[in-house]
């Protein structure tokens, strides 16, 4: 199986401030994986460090077989277009969308390269045979839905290119537990091809026996399998 993330020795953080601390990680072609840890011990962090949102101190992060690390002297975010060119598909916490923009607006807004473009007709319909409640709602600015539609959205226009690898950042925060369930349940149904999912979660249990493996975060730290990961903090 091809490597499609490999991170070593990473150590990151803001700045001078070190929140990761020595990290060492690999994702294959076609795995999910989960990275569960409390509020506030890294998993954002990580994230931002493989989206180039973040400059780190030390090691090295390679999608697909491509180094894709920067150092914090050539700025955050300086590079990120280039590395989601390269494959990486960001869904991030809190969702970042727009109120006055359609539904439709947005999952085009996801299909950035011409090949998307070009065939977003088709992406749109893989979103809503996965996001079935937004068929009905394309029109509607996204000020309008509720809280799990919104995510719907959110994590529907990460799915419009075709990446190598999908960060999907705690996809079930903020959610009622029955929508949370259902939102993680939609996203882990996606065929992932060739490619990878990373999932940020705090509740260990909506991963667990869904996700081929789950790693936890322990003050910046990883912490081997899922049995670990719940019994941090
Ligand atoms: N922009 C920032 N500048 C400085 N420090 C930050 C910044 N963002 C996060 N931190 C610090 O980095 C540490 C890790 O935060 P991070 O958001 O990565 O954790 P997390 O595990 O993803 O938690 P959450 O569930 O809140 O996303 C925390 O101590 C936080 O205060």
């Amino acid at each position: 199986m091809s490597e499609i993330l490999k991170v070593e020795g990473l150590s990151a953080g803001y700045g001078p401030l070190r929140v990761l601390h020595d990290l060492d990680l690999v994702i294959h072609a076609g795995e999910r994986v989960g990275i569960v840890g409390l509020n506030g011990h890294g998993k954002t962090t990580l994230f931002y460090a493989i989206a180039g949102l973040t400059g780190w101190q030390r090691g090295s992060i390679e999608l697909a077989g491509k180094q894709i690390g920067r150092t914090r002297s050539q700025g955050p975010g300086r590079y990120t277009h280039q590395i989601v060119r390269q494959g990486l598909a960001i869904m991030p916490q809190g969702d970042e969308i727009f109120n006055g923009l359609t539904v439709e607006e947005h999952l085009d807004s996801g299909a950035f390269t011409p090949e998307a473009w070009r065939t977003r007709k088709e992406r749109k319909e893989r979103v809503l045979d996965i996001f079935e409640p937004l068929r009905k709602l394309m029109k509607m600015p996204v000020g309008r839905l509720s809280g799990g539609e919104r995510r719907m959205v959110s994590i529907g226009r990460g799915l419009m290119t075709d990446a190598r690898l999908y960060l999907a950042d705690e996809p079930s925060l903020g959610l009622a537990p029955k929508i949370g369930l259902a939102v993680m349940e939609a996203l882990l149904k996606i065929d992932l091809k060739g490619s990878a999912m990373f999932i940020a979660e705090q509740n260990v249990a909506l991963l667990e026996g869904k996700v081929d493996r789950i790693i936890g975060m322990h003050a910046g730290k990883l912490k081997g399998e899922a049995s670990a990961a719940s019994r941090l903090g």
